[in-house]
């Protein structure tokens, strides 16, 4: 076991250290945005609000968050990964906090659109932490790693931060959550650096320091990425699958597995969590792979034919036996690590002072979709709905849901043609 002063002193275990400080600020990020499902109950009694006040509630949250995308990278590219997400972490928490102790639906919201404004930068200030840290050839890991992280947070999200809430309250267990994240904020202050050179270590081989943007490269980068036609076909293919994805674990798949199936919301919770396995498994899986192969877009055409494939399955089928519905949500979430192979990518592009302004831009389309799929899927569901309710909420038909995950195949078309694009377009540079 290495001494903590051969941590300290050592760039190739600091990195470690400052990344586990920032990896634990993005954990919360991802606890913060999933955990309405838990609460749902819970805050629609407090606020005494609809459903659709709730999903408004849920979705401020991705709106927010795919809106920041942009300037987040600006942020990161010009101020560095360290003041952004202490920044970041100070005012996601203490939205946490307001959330908590809001005494209505106005101060909820208000405490939402905190948590996703200040959580929205601590993701792309990591990647910035990562590109400074770590080689070009282990980028591609870490970007894998990072995105696990997501994953971690996501379980968390789910029975871990239910038993919290049913143990002490949902106001209690998000006050205790800000509490902590403050104190993981002043960590990143204190301890998170920019660079190896501005730790006062030496320079780790192969990853130079990188500085910031000036106002005017700013501009520049910001109008030459978001004028790339790459960034749009990578852009549509996240929006296609990122946007599924997150409202297939966030919102419609347990409603679809409990009145498909007949089972409670906690056994189908366990399928849901089967997506965010395979978010934990998949991105570094294939991180690992494209650094150690030098290949990308080989994996993103395989892992959107694959998925498009898997949805295709669900809406034909309408009620696959849950062990091989426990396999589409595990294998949506791990292919997820295939079409973020697009972050490293873009990243190498442009120059990589630029970094957080390129990823940034394409990350904010996952969230887009976040934003507007639960939206369009609900529509389908709403049109074939027979007028049923259930413990006052509307208990849909299978042909919606098939419909819906037709929807959702139909989006993997799109992320396959985008994926061909990316492929060819690749192999012509
Ligand atoms: N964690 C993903 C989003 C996702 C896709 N499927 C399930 N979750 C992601 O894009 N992470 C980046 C971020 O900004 O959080």
């Amino acid at each position: 076991m290495p001494g903590w002063s051969s941590v300290w002193s050592n760039p190739y275990r600091r990195r470690w250290l400052l990344w586990g400080i920032l990896a634990a600020l993005y954990l919360l990020v991802s606890v913060y945005r999933l955990s309405t499902a838990v609460m749902a109950g819970s805050l629609m009694d407090a606020f005494g609000i609809t459903g659709a006040q709730l999903g408004l509630l849920h979705a401020s949250f991705f709106v927010v968050y795919a809106l920041m995308q942009i300037p987040s990278g600006i942020l990161v590219d010009r101020m560095g990964a360290r003041r952004t997400a202490t920044v970041g972490a100070a005012v996601m928490n203490l939205g946490a906090i307001w959330f908590a102790l809001a005494g209505g639906y106005g101060g909820g919201l208000g405490g939402r659109f905190l948590i996703g404004l200040g959580g929205s930068v601590i993701f792309v200030a990591m990647l910035r932490f990562c590109a400074n840290w770590y080689r070009a050839d282990e980028f591609g890991t870490m970007n894998g790693l990072c995105i696990a992280v997501g994953g971690i947070g996501g379980i968390l999200a789910t029975t871990p931060f239910a038993v919290a809430v049913e143990a002490a309250g949902w106001r209690t267990a998000l006050l205790a959550l800000g509490a902590g994240g403050f104190a993981v904020a002043v960590a990143t202050f204190v301890f998170v650096r920019d660079s190896a050179e501005r730790a006062g270590l030496p320079q780790i081989e192969g990853a130079p320091e990188r500085s910031t943007l000036s106002v005017p490269e700013v501009r520049e980068f910001t109008a030459r990425i978001v004028s790339d036609r790459w960034t749009w076909v990578a852009g549509v293919m996240l929006y296609c699958t990122g946007g599924i994805n997150l409202t297939l674990v966030g919102l419609w798949g347990i409603p679809y597995v409990v009145q498909t199936y007949d089972v409670s919301v906690t056994a189908a919770s366990t399928i849901t969590l089967f997506g965010g396995i395979g978010l934990v498994v998949g991105p570094p899986t294939f991180g690992r792979l494209s650094d150690y192969l030098d290949r990308d877009t080989e994996f993103i055409v395989l892992g959107t034919v694959v998925y498009t494939t898997v949805l295709g399955f669900v809406a034909a089928t309408g009620d696959p036996p849950l062990v091989a519905l426990g396999a589409v949500f595990f294998l949506a979430g791990s292919l997820f690590g295939s079409f973020v192979l697009t972050f490293p990518m873009i990243q190498s592009r442009y120059d990589e002072r630029a970094s957080g302004i390129a990823i940034g831009t394409i990350n904010g389309a996952s969230f887009a979709g976040a934003a507007t799929f639960p939206t369009i899927m609900g529509w389908a569901l709403d049109a074939y709905w027979t007028g049923e309710f259930h413990n006052g909420a509307r208990v849909y038909t299978e042909t919606g849901y098939r419909v819906a995950f037709a929807i959702g195949a139909l989006a993997g078309v799109v992320a396959v043609c985008c994926a061909v694009w990316l492929h060819r377009h690749d192999y012509e540079e």
